[in-house]
């Protein structure tokens, strides 16, 4: 399926992933054997050892961040699905920290290039501060490519 798609991306300045992080107790709709942050981070695999996107700069929304914390603070144990997790503290600042450290971990070991790791945590449904974060990404790609093509620096 990736390898499908993939060519057609190669030329853009960047993809955005998200992985819904409050997914961690759940499993796919159309397999219940597979976890939903497993899957996330399986995709996510793909997606930084791809050849064809090496030169893609990959931004990684760790999304429902608000649900995260919900989830978390109503007593739902992260260690229960994440058995690596161990006796950390269940809550949303360590555990955000933690699988922020596991998607980067990812990256710099899968990639076939040095890539910078780009990463935010998020709640997309709040517009003000994904626009806000949305506008310093395109600010960040316009800079990086004026500093390509040697334009300023
Ligand atoms: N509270 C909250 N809701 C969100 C967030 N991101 C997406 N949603 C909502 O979650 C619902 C599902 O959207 P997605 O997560 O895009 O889709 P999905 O992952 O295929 O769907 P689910 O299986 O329902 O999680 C929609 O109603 C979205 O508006 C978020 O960061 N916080």
């Amino acid at each position: 399926m990736l390898a499908a798609w993939a060519p057609y991306f190669d030329d853009m300045d960047a993809i955005i992933f998200l992985a819904p992080i409050s997914c961690f107790d759940q499993v796919l709709e159309e397999d219940h054997k597979v976890n939903r942050l497993e899957d996330s981070f399986k995709l996510w695999t793909l997606i930084v050892s791809n050849e064809l996107l090496k030169n893609t700069n990959l931004i990684l929304f760790l999304n429902k961040i608000d649900i995260l914390r919900t989830k978390l603070s109503s007593g739902v144990l992260m260690k229960d699905y994440v058995v690596s997790y161990g006796d950390r503290p269940n809550d949303v600042d360590h555990t955000a920290a933690y699988l922020r450290r596991k998607f980067g971990g990812i990256l710099h070991e899968r990639s076939p290039s040095t890539r910078v790791f780009y990463c935010h945590f998020t709640t997309v449904t709040d517009t003000k501060s994904t626009k806000l974060i949305l506008t310093n990404l395109k600010d960040m790609l316009m800079r990086q490519n004026l500093l390509k093509t040697n334009l300023i620096n």
